[in-house]
């Protein structure tokens, strides 16, 4: 049989595109040939492939992180610091093929693949400069001839499992500070968008990263994910994805008593209070709505509106959400991409029908479009447990309920097993510090739907996750604390 003819991206720099998985510093093929296809949501066409790689190759990159390790963590903060700059420049450099890459294997607009690289740059960046500043204590003794020190030491070798709507940043959020802190790291991306991850190898290995302190793997994510857990070389597990998966790995990871992060599902809510400036609500829940097609963790997935500005938000919002361009993200304008795969578009449409089978009304969208395209819905007279106000939607749908008092918005906002994000709108200051001490997340926007950043501690409660990424907290899920008692003085 043929093999099918496959569409490789047009590059500036063609060294990008790599079809082959980066383990131990060489770039190499599966131990026994096969591999598998990726393909462009937006089109349907055969981007690549990538090699199919299973519990031996994953063990080979561990074993070689291992040894590639110690010199690592042997170089200073300062000697690390200076080749994730490089790195962290390179991927700066390369933007523009970054981003039609991701934009090519992912479905989000140019615009938004843009900003993710930059994104997933900073976190390269933020750790590079944290890598300096990875300090102990000095604590007064306890006994007069006695020293009390408190080192900070890199844990070691660390894994990464990482979902498809981020696919750069995922990974850099999680390698910026393994590497700082001097740990080596083996990462698995998503099988739907794998060429992103090998695009940052290229470049990490141009900045100088050692051989075998930053691997990339392609496979299938089992076998994979099983030789991450079972292996006791691996210390660090970082995943970023479903909190169902994310509870495997944790189950699977307890025989060996590794360091987790686990970046969960979310559920965000919105609420609009009386008292909030409509407009900019409006402009807020469209940024936080309507981002990579509402397939983001920290997306908005209910929206409660107070009585007395609920019609003219509605109204609004509807309006607005119509002015968004669906299309291929390659293409000028667009605002809204495909969904991943027909199975997201499945869900949205389950997702729409509950809410209309108990009694909302369609205000926008709605129906499917061609291929895995759907476009921006708005729905309102929602039912307070409809399912998207239970399961995370991951579609550019908009369901809305009307709340009255704020004890009964902060209840329903609170009223689910997730806690990553949450936002509202509100101008009375009182209200802004009962609310945001009230809600069960991990990160508040207050009158912004946009909070993320490299600087600010990124992670959830409840089930949305364990720890947190970027910031001066992130650094410290890669290292361990050592406590150093000098007595004898
Ligand atoms: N909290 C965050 O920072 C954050 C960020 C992005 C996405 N997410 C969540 O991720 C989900 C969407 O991403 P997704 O569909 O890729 O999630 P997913 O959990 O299906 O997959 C995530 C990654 O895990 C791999 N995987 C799946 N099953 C596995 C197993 N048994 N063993 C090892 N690896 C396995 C997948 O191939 C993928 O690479 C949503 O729930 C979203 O909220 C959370
Ligand atoms: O989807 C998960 C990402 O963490 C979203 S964000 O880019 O960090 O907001």
């Amino acid at each position: 049989m043929t093999e099918k003819q496959s569409t490789p991206p047009e590059l500036k720099n063609a060294s990008l595109f790599r079809e082959k998985a980066y383990i131990a510093g060489r770039w190499i093929g599966a131990d026994g040939g096969e591999s598998l296809e990726v393909h462009n949501p937006a089109t349907g066409e055969l981007i690549g492939r990538v090699p199919n790689m299973g519990e031996a190759e994953a063990m080979r990159a561990i074993e070689a992180a291992e040894s590639a390790q110690v010199d690592w963590c042997a170089r200073t903060g300062k000697e690390r610091a200076a080749v994730l700059r490089r790195f962290a420049d390179l991927m700066m450099s390369n933007q523009d093929d970054l981003a039609k890459l991701m934009t090519i294997e992912q479905g989000k607009p140019l615009t938004e693949s843009r900003g993710e690289i930059s994104y997933a740059a900073s976190f390269i960046e933020w750790f590079g400069e944290e890598a300096k500043r990875a300090y102990g204590d000095v604590i007064p003794a306890h006994q007069r001839d006695s020293r009390i020190l408190v080192l900070k030491q890199a844990i070691g070798v660390a894994v990464a499992i990482t979902p498809w709507n981020f696919p750069a940043a995922m990974i850099t959020r999680k390698l910026g500070p393994a590497l700082a802190a001097g740990c080596a790291m083996v990462a698995r991306p998503s099988d739907a968008t794998p060429f992103s991850a090998l695009a940052l190898a290229v470049l990490a290995e141009e900045a100088g990263v050692p051989e075998g302190v930053f691997s990339v793997i392609t496979g299938k994510s089992r076998p994979i994910g099983k030789a991450f857990t079972d292996s006791p070389i691996v210390r660090k597990l970082s995943f970023t994805g479903s909190t169902e998966v994310g509870a495997q790995l944790m189950s699977q990871s307890a025989g060996t008593l590794k360091k987790l992060s686990l970046e969960l599902g979310g559920n965000a809510p919105f609420l609009v209070f009386d008292d909030a400036d409509v407009d900019a609500a409006v402009e807020g829940a469209i940024a936080s709505k309507y981002r990579n097609a509402g397939q983001t963790c920290v997306c908005t997935n209910r929206f409660y509106v107070q009585a007395g500005i609920h019609d003219e938000f509605a109204e609004k919002l509807a309006a607005a959400a119509a002015g968004l361009k669906l299309g291929n993200g390659l293409d000028e304008g667009v605002k809204i991409g495909p969904l991943i795969s027909p199975s997201a578009v499945d869900k949205v449409e389950r997702h729409i029908a509950d809410c209309l089978d108990r009694g909302a009304r369609l205000l926008l969208g709605g129906k499917r479009g061609e291929g895995t395209f759907f476009p921006p819905t708005v729905l309102t007279g929602v039912a307070a447990d409809a399912l998207p106000m239970r399961e995370e939607t991951f579609g550019p749908v908009a369901p809305l309920v009307k709340f009255e008092t704020e004890d009964e918005g902060l209840r329903l906002a609170n009223d689910t097993e997730f806690g990553l994000a949450s936002y509202f709108y509100s101008r009375d200051v009182s209200r802004v510090w009962r609310v945001s001490e009230g809600l069960e997340s991990g990160m508040v926007g207050i009158n912004t739907g946009l909070i993320s950043t490299e600087l600010a501690p990124f992670g959830g409660v409840k089930s949305s996750g364990l720890g947190r990424e970027g910031s001066k907290y992130g650094i410290d899920e890669y290292m361990e604390l050592k406590y150093l008692c000098m007595a004898g003085i």
